[in-house]
């Protein structure tokens, strides 16, 4: 067992500022509930549900940080129990929850976030508040690689459906549908969850090289790839999915039923 006063300080920055367009109209996608429990509430469980977690940054909407500390004083620092660490594995000591305004885009809350860790902060998780249900287990496996020496360490799972590319064919010719130029070869490809964890000094740089477009912005392992660096990929799993869509909703709230059947969460 890892002996936490001798291990890095790990920290978790929670990207919760989208709008959810996606998935329609109404609150922020982070708000929205969960068995009535906001979706942002459980991603912050699930972090601090590891004993290598001792601070979550999250960042709320610009205009919804007064409501998201309340939000968050209210689930997780209830005056009866200061101690939070519900679902904390042998742990009990507390996990100190900050929370700061969002940017425009993913990149930038994210980069916010890292803004407001200490400086005594040397592994960093970035955890997208909409994969409410990642279990601990993946926290752990991530952090156990980062602290072996990786720089960047991503989540992942084999796809289970064939993917093609698109694009304009040569000569520009037209033709109904989207036409496909390639089928990459599915062993090869991961379906990346998060949290993805990071050498905070690594991370900080990818961050620092600017805005990204395109390919590799999306997700900040494909910063520091840009950078050249290492990024393995870690099991990920199935319950770590993202709520984008409606039916995610369904599927999330299957899976809470079942845990709470199982085993009371
Ligand atoms: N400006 C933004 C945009 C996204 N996110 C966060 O990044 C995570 C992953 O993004 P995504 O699932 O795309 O969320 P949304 O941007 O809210 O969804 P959509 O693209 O459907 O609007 C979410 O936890 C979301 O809150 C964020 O913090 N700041
Ligand atoms: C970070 C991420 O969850 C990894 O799969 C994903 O890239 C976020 O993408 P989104 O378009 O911002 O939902």
């Amino acid at each position: 067992m890892t002996d936490e006063t001798q291990a890095p300080r790990t920290a978790v920055v929670i990207p919760a500022a989208g709008r959810g367009v996606r998935l329609g109209p109404g609150t922020p996608k982070a708000l929205r509930t969960l068995h009535g429990t906001p979706m942002l509430v459980h991603a912050v469980r699930a972090m601090a549900a590891s004993r290598a977690v001792s601070l979550v940054v999250v960042v709320a909407p610009p205009d919804g940080v007064a409501e998201v500390r309340a939000m968050v004083d209210d689930h997780l620092h209830p005056a009866e129990a200061p101690s939070f660490a519900p679902a904390r594995r042998g742990g009990g000591d507390e996990t100190d929850i900050r929370v700061v305004a969002g940017g425009e885009t993913r990149q930038e809350s994210v980069r916010r976030g890292l803004d407001a860790l200490p400086d005594d902060v040397t592994a960093v998780l970035v955890h997208d508040a909409a994969r409410p249900l990642v279990p601990v287990e993946i926290v752990d496996g991530v952090v156990e690689a980062v602290r072996g020496g990786a720089p960047a360490v991503v989540p992942g799972l084999p796809l289970s459906d064939t993917v093609k590319e698109v694009g304009p064919l040569a000569g520009g010719a037209t033709v109904p549908g989207e036409p496909v130029v390639a089928t990459p070869e599915r062993a090869r490809l991961r379906a990346v969850q998060t949290p993805q964890g990071f050498d905070r000094e690594a991370l900080d740089r990818a961050h620092r090289q600017g805005p990204v477009e395109g390919e590799g912005a999306t997700d900040d392992a494909g910063l520091c790839e840009r950078l050249g660096l290492p990024v393995v990929v870690v099991p990920g799993h199935e319950e770590a999915f993202k709520v984008t869509r409606p039916l995610d909703l369904v599927l999330a709230e299957a899976v809470l039923a079942r845990r709470r059947a199982n085993d009371g969460y």
